[in-house]
């Protein structure tokens, strides 16, 4: 898999060693905690989980294949679920 073709499809995530991570800035802290919600339920339909660091109305997001060692196609396609999930809460 090329991770860097795969990051420039989704712009708002950097490459941190074995993980991707992205920051979403909410509206405010509700709409933070139903973004995180609807991510919940994307996460369990992919049987796969980002870890999430909520701050107020940021939410700071890593995704990894833990069982795997590292980045997998299933990390890009729920990065990309979480994309438009944070669009269609205006985030
Ligand atoms: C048993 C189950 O499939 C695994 O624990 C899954 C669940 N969700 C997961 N989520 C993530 N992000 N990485 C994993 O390796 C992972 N493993």
């Amino acid at each position: 898999m090329d991770v860097e073709q795969k990051l420039r499809e989704l712009p708002g995530w950097r490459r941190e060693g074995d993980e991707i991570r992205r920051t979403i800035t909410a509206p405010d802290f509700p709409t933070a905690i139903r973004i995180v919600d609807a991510i919940a339920v994307r996460a369990e339909e992919l049987n796969h989980h980002p870890d999430i660091d909520i701050r107020w109305r940021e939410l700071h997001l890593a995704l990894t294949t833990h069982d795997q060692g590292g980045l997998t196609e299933l990390d890009f396609a729920l990065a990309a679920r979480i994309d438009a999930i944070a669009a269609e809460y205006g985030a």
